[in-house]
């Protein structure tokens, strides 16, 4: 089981800070997408470069252009990089190979995608890691990462399963129970007045539920 704290739309320093302040708690740093439209790859090579224990995920969200992409997370030091679904077979298939070039993995961002044959066929080009994912403006919509998202990935047999979209303390087991092993937790924490204790507790619900 591991937390990835999503960092998203704020600044680099804040993204230092609030890894600072909850790095006991969390194991997978996400650079997200917003910070790397922001800063670009540097953003990635500042978080990995000081939090070196941690593994950091670049939140590519890779559609097109899958070789490029991925090689520059993982030349920025990323151990994770991500690729949409929906992306075309071709640029999955890039970001597998080189993923495997570097010794690091691709994150399947299955935002977007509706049918579990289309999951049954990322899967047969190699990916073995994927993320159930319900995004912000689905999220406005009062949408959560609930059981209906888990039929996506049915059957698969040796994958990892991320979930992401709006967890919180409260909605954490019942995800770990539906057998998430990555809890991607952004706002809960980094929206929140007292990320640390946000953290804590996000971590200690996850402990009594395992236990
Ligand atoms: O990946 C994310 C989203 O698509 C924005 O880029 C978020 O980092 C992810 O959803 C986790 O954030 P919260 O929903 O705030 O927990």
């Amino acid at each position: 089981m591991k937390i990835q704290l999503a960092l998203d739309r704020m600044a680099i320093e804040d993204c230092i800070q609030l890894v600072e302040t909850t790095e006991k708690y969390i194991q997978w740093i996400e650079v997200g997408t917003g910070v790397i439209k922001e800063y670009g790859m540097a953003a990635v090579r500042e978080l990995s470069t000081r939090f070196q224990g941690k593994t950091i995920v670049a939140d590519m969200k890779t559609c097109d252009a899958g070789k490029h992409e991925s090689m520059q997370a993982f030349e920025s030091g990323a151990t994770i990089t991500t690729v949409m679904g929906f992306a075309p077979n071709a640029t999955i298939k890039q970001c597998l190979e080189v993923a495997t070039e570097y010794g690091g993995e691709v994150m399947i961002d299955l935002l977007g995608v509706e049918t579990a044959n289309r999951v049954k066929k990322i899967y047969e080009l190699g990916a073995r890691l994927f993320c159930l994912h319900v995004g912000k403006d689905m999220q406005q919509n009062g949408e959560l990462v609930s059981s209906s998202l888990f039929k996506l990935v049915e059957g698969l047999e040796g994958i990892r399963i991320a979930a992401a979209g709006g967890i919180t303390e409260k909605t954490v087991s019942d995800l770990l129970v539906a057998g998430v092993e990555i809890l991607i937790v952004g706002s809960f924490i980094t929206g929140s007045t007292e990320p640390e204790a946000n953290a804590k507790l996000f971590s200690d619900v996850i402990k009594e539920t395992i236990i």
